[in-house]
């Protein structure tokens, strides 16, 4: 295994880290004034017409030429004979086992949603993205990562393939009967693992120093459970364990005896996809030491998936107030990813089981253990009654809200045993916070601060974490919470489809059926964990929900709604009846 547990060497993923993540032809380029691009990321994403080697001489030799002050024309002529537009690696794709009828839509009573399900559906051949040839021959020339098998990709300006939103992607697929499609996908997890030792954020190059939350373990489950293939698990073994290794071996801390993990980067310098925003913001530091520790902030939030938001501030006074300067991610340590540590190691113990290997069962099980019993003294607590980020500076809980508070829930990572007194905690937490009364979902903070992963914004992987742990804690009160929130999801991105026509990367939980906003790009349409979120809920809850009222309560709204057109038909039919019996007897 290459480079197995080794993340300083990614750099080199494709041979032109020179170019792509670090130096001063990226650092010219990118901080031209004025600006080459609108979007930073563009112009990582362009594809080399020399080599890397030919590209930097001759770059060099442009700045000499120009006195090392080249104009933004320069630049733009440089660019433009130096590179291909972005893209250009890449083929649309129609999935080939696509199918026009997959079942979930036979579990859909209500016609409009039915037909919604179907346009969704349709989405997968628009996501749908293979690699040419010509990159895995000569990955020098590009930034993107190469994979063996075609992606289903997020969409807007991201057309790569994006860690952890492939969970929710690969699940949708699951429920659409893509299962080939899925399969590739986790393939090429398994690939980049056995290759680079871990998966980055997303599939490019310049991505190389950081990850995203691990869910490499819960996609392959997904697709033993939809498919009951264990011997896929079972092969898989030594490349899960590895991944797992990546995030114990790089990313643990030791608060109060226990040992657990953040979020974390390992490259230098500004992330390339955004490097103006991080010169900018690094502007506000004195020293380049300073400056580098900002930017290794901004990486390591990048590496939760939650870019940016105040879950990640510490204020001079310990609190959540701030901005981008304020990031302290990796003293932070996060509830959601210890949690999906627990859950990768209690479904490696499971797949280890299914292979009958007895040691390896016990060794998974007590690393399980040893991150629960973390969680449970770290993490949970009893005054909130709900499990709390840990700041590590002012070595004190962080009482705010997000959704991943409650993703021990999801993986059911606690104790059982407590889920009475655990559920009557969490309701009073939803209660306390008022978490139920936003119209267009739970919102991912309740600071509103305009970055993306802040309050308004409403996310489909948090609604996911939240409902789906709200079901498995299994009480009456948690499972209607559960149901009505998952009715409200499915309602409100309805109505913002019905309206606009298009699924969004982020809603707003103070308007019913709206797209999000804020953070530093235009809110994106696609969108792949956006669809494989209401897939799943429609092929789950389908026959429960309908389009009628606004708002949540779906499904006893659409039972009682049933009732009075029962009723009403019955009335209508007596009435019917009498007057044509009066009529005929006359
Ligand atoms: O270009 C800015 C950032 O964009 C990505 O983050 C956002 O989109 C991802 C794809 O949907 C999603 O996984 C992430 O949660 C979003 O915040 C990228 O992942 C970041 O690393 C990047 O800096």
């Amino acid at each position: 295994m290459a480079n197995a547990v080794n993340p300083s060497n990614n750099h080199k993923m494709n041979g032109n880290g020179e170019i792509y993540c670090t130096g001063n032809l990226l650092h010219t380029i990118q901080t031209a004034n004025p600006k080459l691009f609108s979007d930073s990321k563009t112009f990582v994403d362009m594809k080399l017409n020399n080599s890397p080697d030919k590209t930097l001489a001759d770059f060099e030799a442009l700045m000499q030429a120009k006195n090392q002050t080249p104009t933004s024309e320069d630049l733009k002529k440089f660019v433009d004979e130096y590179f291909s537009p972005k893209g250009t690696e890449l083929e649309a794709w129609t999935p080939t086992d696509w199918k026009e009828n997959p079942s979930f839509l036979d579990l859909i009573s209500d016609p409009d949603l039915k037909q919604w399900g179907a346009e969704l559906n349709n989405i997968w051949k628009i996501l749908g993205r293979k690699m040419k040839d010509e990159v895995s021959k000569n990955p020098e020339y590009y930034s993107i990562i190469p994979v063996p098998n075609p992606v289903i990709i997020p969409g807007g300006r991201f057309i790569e393939f994006y860690y952890w939103d492939s969970y929710w992607i690969i699940r949708g697929l699951l429920y659409s009967q893509m299962h080939t499609t899925a399969r590739g996908m986790i393939q090429n997890f398994l690939s980049i693992v056995n290759r680079f030792g871990f998966i980055p954020n997303g599939g490019r190059v310049y991505y190389h120093g950081r990850s995203q939350p691990p869910l490499l373990t819960g996609m392959v489950k997904s697709y033993v459970d939809f498919t009951n293939d264990d011997k896929f698990a079972i092969d898989a073994l030594d490349t899960l364990e590895h991944e797992f290794e990546f995030f114990t071996n790089n990313h643990s801390v030791t608060v109060k005896n226990h040992t657990l993990c953040v979020y974390r980067d390992s490259s230098a310098g500004p992330r390339p996809e955004s490097y103006r925003e991080d010169v900018e913001t690094g502007e506000e530091f004195a020293t380049e030491e300073e400056k580098e520790l900002h930017w290794s902030e901004l990486k390591a939030a990048a590496e939760s998936g939650m870019d940016f938001s105040s879950r990640w501030f510490i204020s001079k006074d310990g609190t959540n107030d701030g901005n981008l300067t304020n990031l302290a991610t990796s003293s932070i340590v996060p509830v959601d990813l210890n949690a999906l540590l627990y859950w990768n190691a209690k479904l490696i113990a499971e797949f280890h089981s299914k292979a009958g290997n007895i040691k390896k069962v016990t060794e998974y099980e007590t690393k399980a253990e040893k991150i629960l019993q973390g969680i449970q003294e770290v993490l949970w607590n009893e005054e909130a009654g709900v499990w709390l980020d840990y700041d590590m500076k002012n070595e004190k809980p962080r009482d705010y809200f997000v959704p991943t508070n409650l993703s021990p829930l999801w993986v059911k990572a606690y104790n059982i045993s407590e889920s009475e007194k655990i559920s009557a905690s969490i309701m009073a937490y939803i209660e306390k916070n008022k978490l139920d009364t936003f119209p267009g979902g739970v919102p991912n903070t309740l600071s509103y601060t305009n970055e993306q992963w802040d309050a308004p914004n409403v996310w489909a992987p948090m609604q996911y974490i939240l409902v789906e742990g709200l079901n498995n804690l299994n009480t009456p009160e948690a499972k209607n919470m559960s149901m009505k929130w998952a009715t409200k999801w499915v309602k409100s991105n309805f109505k913002a489809f019905s309206k606009d026509r298009h699924m969004y990367e982020k809603y707003n939980a103070d308007q019913f059926g709206v797209g999000g906003g804020g953070g530093e790009y235009e809110v994106q349409t696609g969108f792949g964990w956006s669809n494989g979120v209401i897939i799943e809920w429609l092929s789950k809850h389908g026959r429960d929900i309908s389009t009628g009222a606004a708002g949540g309560g779906g499904a006893a709204a659409t039972r009682v709604m049933s009732v009075v057109g029962v009723a009403a038909v019955t009335i209508v039919a007596l009435i019917a009846g009498r007057f044509l019996w009066q009529s005929w007897f006359k």
